[in-house]
């Protein structure tokens, strides 16, 4: 994809077993986690406030804020907002989920021999090149201060892992520096601007849709009052919890997943599919299937709602895609959802930059590899 490698067959395998195992080791789904949410909660809060009511673009503070959660898991910390070392990492990642998505790597994509050389290309391996230069500065400073019993993070257990089996003689495994740098980028992108992009059309659409909004905030006022939002009160917020979901459906941000590839021979709605053909899933088809949704193409959080207002799951739900190859980072994202926009919303009245009605507020997506809002700005006025 846009000619970086991904990992695949027996070198994905393990590092998708040993990614699962080390990222729940670190919290992820878990309460530790949750803590760690929470406390990054507060310090977005403080940046919200700074603007004071003003207009403000929510990308930078949202994706600060969002990836300092896999920062600590992976690198075993989080960094100020201002960091520049931070900042050139989260910006630059940006810049190639951004890239990724223009016309001439798309069709780089389905054609790689053909179009090689495109200047969009050259810019996307030069980001990723000083990004790779960049983790290894952290990694170096990590391996100065490991202690292998108490790893701090995924990269050092991995550098445990690496260690152990050259100990025993083992030099050809798949705990090479090129399979952790290369991991570490992955979850720091897939753990980033997805989440991230989620939220932003989150607020974005409560600043469309006011009534919506008061709804959400009426629930979180009834339920929660003043007190932080915690994982536990998600089964007694449907309203939020549904807003939620319709977010994530309608926004569908990861529109063909990640490619694929046939491992058999394969028939599928009467075409014939050879072993070894790149698939593209195309989870849109599904979120906005009109045989499955009764709005498909408006947000209507009541899709996930019975009679009775409670939350009802949908089969047709799969924003995370579905089987082996089903989003890595599920449960951490639904963790990071939930507490971050019902905390944001407790706090804050999101409205439309002075001047911009509700109606212009323009929902057409800026395409990349994720489908992010167009550039806008917001306001959050404090309400609490
Ligand atoms: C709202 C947030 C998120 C959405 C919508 C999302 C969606 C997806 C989708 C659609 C895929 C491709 C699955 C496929 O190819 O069939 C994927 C893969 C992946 N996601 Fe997420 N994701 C989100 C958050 C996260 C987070 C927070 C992490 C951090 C751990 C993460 C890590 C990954 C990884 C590592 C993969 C590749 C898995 C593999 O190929 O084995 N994602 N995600």
């Amino acid at each position: 994809l846009n000619g970086v490698a991904w990992s695949n067959g027996d070198s994905w395998k393990e590092m998708r077993r040993f990614a699962l195992t080390n990222l729940r080791d670190f919290g992820m789904g878990k309460r530790a986690c949750e803590d760690k949410i929470i406390e990054e909660c507060q310090y977005l809060i403080e940046v919200f406030k700074k603007f004071q009511g003003e207009a403000f673009d929510t990308t930078q503070p949202v994706n600060c804020a969002v990836s300092n959660i896999i920062c600590s898991i992976v690198y075993g910390s989080r960094f100020e907002y201002n960091d520049p070392e931070f900042k050139s990492l989260v910006d630059r990642t940006a810049r190639i989920i951004r890239l990724s998505g223009s016309p001439s790597i798309q069709i780089f994509d389905m054609f790689p021999s053909l179009f090689k050389w495109t200047a969009d290309r050259n810019e996307i391996h030069k980001i990723f090149s000083a990004n790779k230069k960049q983790n290894q500065t952290i990694f170096s400073r990590l391996k100065e201060t490991l202690n292998p019993q108490m790893c701090r993070g995924f990269v050092d257990a991995f550098l445990v892992r690496k260690q152990n089996l050259e100990e025993s003689g083992i030099t050809n495994s798949h705990f090479h520096n090129e399979n952790l740098v290369m991991t570490v980028m992955h979850l720091f992108a897939a753990g980033t601007e997805t989440t991230s992009t989620t939220l932003r059309w989150g607020l974005l659409l409560m600043a469309k849709y006011p009534k919506i909004q008061d709804e959400v905030q009426e629930e979180l006022r009834r339920v929660i009052g003043d007190r932080q939002v915690q994982v536990a009160d998600r089964k007694n917020l449907p309203f939020t919890d549904a807003v939620i979901h319709e977010t994530q459906r309608l926004s569908s941000i990861v529109p063909t997943a990640l490619p694929h590839k046939t491992t058999q021979d394969i028939t599928f709605q009467g075409h014939f599919i050879e072993k070894g053909t790149t698939i593209f899933p195309f989870l849109t088809s599904v979120l906005h299937d009109p045989n499955e949704w009764e709005r498909p193409h408006s947000f209507y959080p009541a899709h996930f709602l019975d009679k009775e207002k409670k939350f009802v799951k949908r089969d047709a739900f799969i924003p995370f895609s579905a089987g082996r190859r089903i989003c890595l980072g599920e449960s951490l994202a639904r963790m990071e959802l939930f507490l971050f926009f019902a905390t944001l919303l407790q706090h804050f009245c999101f409205t439309p930059a002075p001047g911009v009605s509700e109606d212009e507020l323009d929902l057409t997506p800026s395409v990349g590899l994720t489908l992010s809002p167009s550039p806008h700005k917001l306001c959050a006025v404090s309400c609490m």
